[in-house]
């Protein structure tokens, strides 16, 4: 499946040089020791292509693993299994002398650039630190090419005895990005490079680093939230959820004709820039799903708004679909959990006991909503099998009853565009309709 995502990407590109290549790679962290619980799967087994020259946009909700993703790449994080091959080399084998020399090559760029300066050091000595660690040419050349790329970054050579503290949020990040550029690395992962700046300061930077790009040939990772940034900046762009990649293609294409569900939900969350447009939005039901139990099937199945349903509850009032979700979520939540001892000791005292939140939370996911007759007496079943804590055969009967493929089956990646755009869903399988049309009739 992955393997199958990373060779269409590089068929339709096939002109253009591989600089990075991503092979199931997958970042765990913690372990399943006796008392840890599984690990949290940050990145659970992504394969793409990063082209030389390119801004390949890096998008998702908070913690959906775009950071661990782009330390990974140039690991500063250890890579549970998988791949990074760098103009070929696979990096996550290196042994640590090999990693040293490597990573001239490849440079990172973090969101906040006061917790990268050290404020106890002048700015010429924080630009030179790479070079003095490098022991790059002589420390009379080391100044010298400071001063140079004081310069290329738009600070003046006089700055070299600052400290960042004296310099605007704007400035620091440009001396973060000088120091970056010292070795001329080829690679930069761009870490939400821009969000904590003022909106004033932003374009000025991102001005900055386009002209980078192009002076020295640079290749970029941009990892942002903000949209409107990745759609003026990126060539192509990666949309993550809960460890995975589910759409990639070039940046307009997929802006303007989404494929994935998530996708559309993403873009679905920017305001109109035209107050009159009265386009449904597609509001996404509760948070993504803790990373340590992502659940079955397509991660993103517990959440989207396109997800197939069993043909006899296609027309099934959305609010009462987003019940029987969040009471899959308990559901499985609660399986999960071991008792806690406090609410052991509640059962105990007869107080509050699992049945009665069941109780309420029955009442609260569905009092009040009309519910067909078969739909209700499955809802019935699973929640007098909740109250007698069998969690288990409650949730047989949801899947039984309400399941789908969504649940049972890890998607594949599906072509969606002649340039090769790829999205992770199962209605691409041609057995189902488009996300595009089921969101416009349920939107
Ligand atoms: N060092 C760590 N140890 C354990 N879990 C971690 C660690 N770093 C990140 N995580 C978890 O891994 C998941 C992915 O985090 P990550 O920071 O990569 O997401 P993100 O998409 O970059 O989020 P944000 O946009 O908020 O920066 C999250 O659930 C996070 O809590």
């Amino acid at each position: 499946m992955s393997q199958q995502l990373a060779s269409s990407d590089s068929t339709t590109r096939e002109k253009r040089e591989k600089l990075v290549e991503v092979r199931d790679l997958k970042t765990y962290y913690g372990d399943s020791g006796m008392f840890g619980g599984p690990p949290v799967k940050a990145v659970d087994g992504v394969s793409f292509n990063v082209f030389r020259g390119e801004t390949l946009g890096l998008v998702g909700e908070s913690g959906c693993g775009k950071t661990t993703l782009g330390r990974t790449l140039l690991q500063l994080e250890d890579a549970t299994g998988g791949e990074v091959r760098y103009d070929g080399t696979d990096i996550t084998e290196l042994n640590s002398d090999q990693l040293y020399e490597w990573r001239r090559n490849a440079q990172m760029v973090f969101q906040d650039p006061d917790s990268s300066l050290n404020d106890r050091m002048t700015v010429g000595e924080i630009i030179r630190e790479p070079l003095d660690v490098y022991e790059w040419e002589t420390p009379a050349d080391r100044r010298d090419r400071v001063r140079e790329l004081l310069e290329t970054v738009g600070l003046r050579p006089e700055h070299y005895f600052r400290y960042p503290h004296q310099f605007s949020g704007g400035q620091r990040q440009r001396i973060g990005i000088a120091r970056t550029l010292a070795l001329e690395p080829d690679f930069m992962v761009l870490d939400e490079p821009v969000s904590a700046l003022d909106v004033s300061v932003q374009a000025e930077i991102i001005n900055l680093l386009e002209d980078l790009q192009e002076e020295f040939g640079l290749t970029y990772l941009f990892i942002a939230h903000d949209l409107s940034v990745v759609r003026h900046i990126c060539d192509r762009v990666a949309v993550m959820y809960l460890g995975n990649i589910m759409e990639i293609g070039p940046t307009e294409e997929l802006f303007t004709d989404p494929a994935n569900p998530y996708t559309h939900s993403l873009l679905s969350a920017i305001p109109a820039p035209d107050p009159t447009d009265t386009a449904e939005r597609i509001t996404l039901h509760g948070t993504p799903p803790n990373p340590r139990y992502p659940p079955s099937g397509c991660p993103f199945n517990t959440r989207c708004p396109a997800r197939i349903r069993p043909p006899e509850y296609e027309h099934l009032d959305d609010e009462v679909w987003q019940g029987i979700n969040t009471l899959r979520d308990v559901l499985l939540e609660r399986k999960r959990a071991d008792r806690s001892i406090r609410e052991r000791i509640r059962e105990r005292l007869g107080r509050q006991t699992r049945f009665a939140t069941v109780e309420e939370t029955y009442d609260e996911l569905f009092g009040g909503l009309q519910i067909p007759a078969n739909a209700e007496s499955s809802i019935e079943q699973i929640v007098e099998h909740a109250s007698n804590n069998d969690e288990e055969a409650a949730l047989d009967v949801l899947t039984e009853e309400f399941g789908s493929i969504c649940e049972s089956e890890k998607p594949e990646y599906h072509t969606v565009s002649e340039t090769g755009r790829k999205s992770f869903c199962h209605r691409h399988d041609g057995e189902h309709r488009q996300p595009s049309q089921v969101l416009e009739e349920r939107y």
